[in-house]
């Protein structure tokens, strides 16, 4: 029987930030993986796909992508490693974990007692019902290809069809996109799926949005709109919780379709010593908010103290060429709002670097409170931590307008788009009045 303060399933994104976080703190962390460490952002998820956009953009040939695919997962690997976790004082269990009862698991024959569990276990690909469909790629064959496929059918907009249909495309593969909705990146601003949509076909890729298959013969879809003729299907359709092997009703922990039922703290609904974060927790799914969510497990299930886990801005980036960030509301979820807009392309910097679009959105409410932002370009991804800060601490038009920024750079535009906001006032009849007034009596 090991005895601990924390059990922590899953040595991903959300496993690993708790479980470095409570060993350093002092806690007995025993850690659970049954797959790879690292889980899925470094393995099979973020890592390989960003190597594989930035060989792509590189112009690599295929074998030489992988490659870069390969060594970007060894170099990041040792941070995410058993011998980094040992040293850092976890006990690690190379094994599958479940619960025997509401207090204990069982993992590689052995019994773990601990004052509180963590459920980091991820999420898997959904693959679609499709009759005929020879079984699809995931994201967890997709990095392990050995030759280039000749057409690649995507099913999925979203962010992992977006990305790894530039990619694919640009290393030469025949690229068709097939997205059920209307659009691509459904939770950005239509304007930038929009942007995102032309980028991906001037450079080949075919488009289709508002259908998806129904049937298919191996890896040929039938669509409505005609026949796809791929030579490799791929899945990107969103997500399904991991929750197999782990017997939740033998732990008393409460689940649905979309994870762990959990609390505002993250706390299992049904048993109060079990918290679940990350894909598994069903509040979104990047390694970014399971890092962050980890920091609320801590204060927890450590201290005891009362945190909750809805983030007060939320980026969220696709790394495209242009990329697309998104952050707090869109345009249409914000009844009301004003909206300011600034072209890249007309910031100096935008100029000196032959920009001809992208944008910067910026949704705001009373008193031009910063309530959404949205940017399309090049470092969009870079650009959208100013206005996750402004919208965290409730800042607004004022503050960013009132920024020095450095010049030439494309946040300029975050500025420009602010400033905008205050023109009709600034530069109106009653202020041109009153300067002339002031004019007329200064000495
Ligand atoms: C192609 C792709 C690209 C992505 N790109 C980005 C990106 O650029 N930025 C971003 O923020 N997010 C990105 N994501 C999302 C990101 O990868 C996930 O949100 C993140 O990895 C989730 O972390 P997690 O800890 O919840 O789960 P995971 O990282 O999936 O870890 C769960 C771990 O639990 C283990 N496990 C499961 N059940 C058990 C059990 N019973 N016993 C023991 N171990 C178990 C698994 O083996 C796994 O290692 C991407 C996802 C994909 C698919
Ligand atoms: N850059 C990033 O941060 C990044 C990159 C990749 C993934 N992720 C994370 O992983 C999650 C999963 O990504 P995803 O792109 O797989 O899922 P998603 O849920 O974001 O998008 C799936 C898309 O597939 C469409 N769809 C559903 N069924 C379909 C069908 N049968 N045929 C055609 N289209 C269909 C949906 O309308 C939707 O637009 C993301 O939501 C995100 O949180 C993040």
């Amino acid at each position: 029987m090991l005895e601990a303060d924390l059990c922590i399933v899953g040595a991903g994104s959300g496993g690993l930030s708790v479980a470095a976080g409570a060993a350093r703190m002092g806690a007995r962390v025993v850690l659970v993986e049954r797959g790879t460490m690292g889980g899925e952002c470094l393995n099979t998820g973020c890592v390989p796909s960003k190597a594989l956009l930035s060989a792509a953009r590189d112009d690599m040939a295929f074998p030489e992508a992988m490659a870069r695919v390969r060594d970007a997962i060894a170099a990041i690997a040792p941070h995410d490693s058993e011998e980094r976790f040992r040293g850092l004082g976890c006990e690690v269990i190379r094994a599958s974990a479940r619960f025997v009862s509401p207090q204990e698991m069982e993992a590689g024959g052995q019994r773990i007692r601990a004052r509180r569990f963590v459920l980091a276990t991820g999420s898997r690909a959904a693959v679609p019902d499709i009759a005929g469909l020879a079984p699809p790629l995931t994201n967890e064959t997709l990095f392990r290809l050995e030759s280039l496929p000749t057409h690649l059918a995507i099913l999925g907009g979203g962010p992992v069809g977006v990305e790894m249909a530039q990619g694919f495309r640009r290393l030469g593969a025949r690229v068709t996109l097939i997205e059920r909705g209307p659009r691509l990146l459904p939770r950005d601003e239509p304007d930038a799926s929009a942007l995102i949509e032309n980028a991906l076909e001037r450079e080949g890729v075919t488009v289709r949005l508002g259908e998806a298959p129904t049937l298919a013969a191996g890896t040929r879809l039938h669509l409505p709109s005609g026949p796809v003729e791929a030579t490799h299907v791929l899945a990107a359709v969103g997500r399904v919780p991991v929750t197999d092997g782990l017997d939740l009703e033998a732990g008393g922990v409460a689940h649905d379709a979309k994870g762990i039922t959990v609390d505002d703290g993250l706390r299992s609904v049904s048993n109060r010593r079990v918290f679940a974060l990350g894909d598994v927790a069903g509040r979104g799914q990047w390694t970014h908010l399971a890092g962050w969510q980890a920091g609320i497990v801590l204060r927890r299930a450590l201290f005891l103290l009362p945190a909750h886990a809805r983030p007060r801005a939320l980026p969220s980036v696709t790394y495209c060429d242009p990329e697309s960030a998104q952050v707090g509301l869109t345009e249409a979820q914000a009844p009301g709002c004003t909206v300011q807009v600034a072209e890249l392309a007309r910031t100096d910097r935008g100029v000196t670097d032959g920009l001809t679009e992208g944008r910067v959105k910026l949704v705001l409410g009373k008193r031009g409170k910063l309530l959404g932002c949205s940017i399309v370009g090049p470092h969009a991804g870079e650009m959208i931590g100013l206005p996750t800060l402004a919208i965290a601490r409730g800042l607004g038009v004022r503050e960013l307008a009132g920024l020095i920024l450095p010049y030439p750079t494309l946040s300029e535009a975050l500025k420009r788009a602010a400033g905008q906001h205050f023109e009709p006032t600034l530069f109106g009849p009653r202020t041109q009045s009153l300067v002339r007034l002031i004019q007329r009596w200064m000495p």
